[in-house]
């Protein structure tokens, strides 16, 4: 019998849950036809643990992570919990858990399916070939600086603070080489050293680093105009990495390249095989409940955990397989559909994914 992986579940608030029962389903066609063995625990995160345990991170549920093999993550957030005070708000919680288990490395692929073309709002012939990884910093940054409002000169002031250390920088950028050496051999660093201190000590590092991997060929690019190449010239990028906010709001931004954010995955990383595995959208709370939303994101986080955590390649390309059937076969859900009236449910989508597996 294979080894038992214990995978943690988070489902969290809005679509969360609704896209992991797909990825749930997945994991269950998965020991079936491949034999794999996996044991499930639910764990409860973000607005609903505010609800139900008054925080976003339970002490339980980071245990629950922390003796998995992988955590497996839906999203969290809603107006509900928006004017909260900090600590009781669920994305006070996300960025908790990615500190806590020491995740700093956030690799977001956008990969274009040639039949979802049609689905994206760039020319086809644009998108033609790409195929890029963003590889974003996760646990430093704007978004874990001091942040305090006080009295100014002019009224109340609010202080946002972004701190990068050497050691932040050098172990994010030596993935992205380390990245970069097996796929295409090109790395995009993405900053804004024209302006920013952290930006500059961030590119010195990167051209510090650079003659250790001298087949990379790197490219630096200020984060506005990166913002702009990546609609005009998108295939040529490979690997991009970045800091935290930048890369949050690229990696976003890549997601009109794919057709839609229900189709990018993101696997959260530390210096080993763990990881956190979930889509790189929100709870999207506009479509929560109704069915709308596209499991795929989630159902290839299972296919990066599989590949990265577990080894389990045969089990990945299978679901990535079963994903480009389905596509091609015409099935979309409603954010990649052109005609609307055709668009299939979350849950159809899913046990599509499933059968295509089961085929296969
Ligand atoms: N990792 C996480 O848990 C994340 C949580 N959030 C939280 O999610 C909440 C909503 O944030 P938004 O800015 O609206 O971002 P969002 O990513 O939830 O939604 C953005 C847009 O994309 C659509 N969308 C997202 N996922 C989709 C899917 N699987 N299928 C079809 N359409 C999809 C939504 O309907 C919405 O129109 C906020 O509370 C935010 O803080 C946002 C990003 C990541
Ligand atoms: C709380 C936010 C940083 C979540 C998000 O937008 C992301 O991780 O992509
Ligand atoms: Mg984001």
């Amino acid at each position: 019998m294979s080894e038992v992986k214990k995978i943690a579940v988070i489902a969290g608030d809005g679509i969360g849950p609704e896209v992991v029962a797909e990825a749930e389903k997945v994991l269950k066609v998965t020991e079936e036809i491949f034999g794999y063995v996996f044991e499930t625990e639910h764990a409860l995160f973000g607005g609903i643990a505010i609800d139900e345990r008054g925080t976003p991170l339970p002490k339980d549920t980071l245990e629950i992570c922390r003796s998995a093999d992988a955590v497996l993550l839906g999203a969290v957030g809603g107006p509900k919990w928006d004017n909260n005070p900090k600590e009781l708000r669920p994305e006070t919680g996300l960025l908790g858990i990615r500190k806590a288990l020491g995740l700093f490395s956030n690799l977001r692929p956008a990969v274009v399916f040639d039949c979802l073309k049609d689905a994206s709002t760039l020319k086809p012939e644009v998108l033609e070939g790409t195929d890029l990884m963003v590889v974003r910093e996760l646990t430093g940054g704007i978004y874990f600086g001091e942040k305090l409002r006080r009295q100014g000169e002019f009224g109340e002031e609010a202080v946002d603070t972004c701190v990068y250390n050497v050691m932040e920088v050098e172990r994010i950028v030596r993935q992205a080489f380390e990245i970069a050496g097996k796929r295409r051999k090109k790395l995009a660093s993405v900053d804004k050293a024209n302006v920013l201190e952290t930006s500059r000590l961030w590119r010195e590092v990167v051209n510090k680093l650079a003659p250790e991997y001298p087949d990379v060929e790197v490219e630096h690019i200020l984060v506005d105009n990166c913002a702009m190449q990546l609609l005009r010239r998108p295939s040529s990028f490979d690997v991009i990495v970045t800091e935290n906010m930048f890369g949050d709001i690229l990696s976003d931004e890549a997601a009109m390249l794919t057709g839609s954010i229900g189709m990018l995955a993101s696997a959260s990383m530390g210096e080993g095989s763990y990881g956190l595995f979930e889509p790189v959208h929100g709870s999207a709370p506009d479509i929560a409940g109704q069915g709308l939303a596209n499991p795929i994101a989630t159902i290839l986080s299972v296919a990066l955990m599989f590949r990265m955590t577990f080894g389990y390649e045969d089990a990945a390309a299978a679901i990535e397989a079963a994903v480009a059937e389905v596509l091609d076969a015409g099935h979309r859900t409603s954010d990649i559909a052109v005609d609307k009236s055709k668009a299939i449910s979350t849950t159809e989508m899913g046990d599509l994914i499933v059968a295509a597996i089961r085929k296969a």
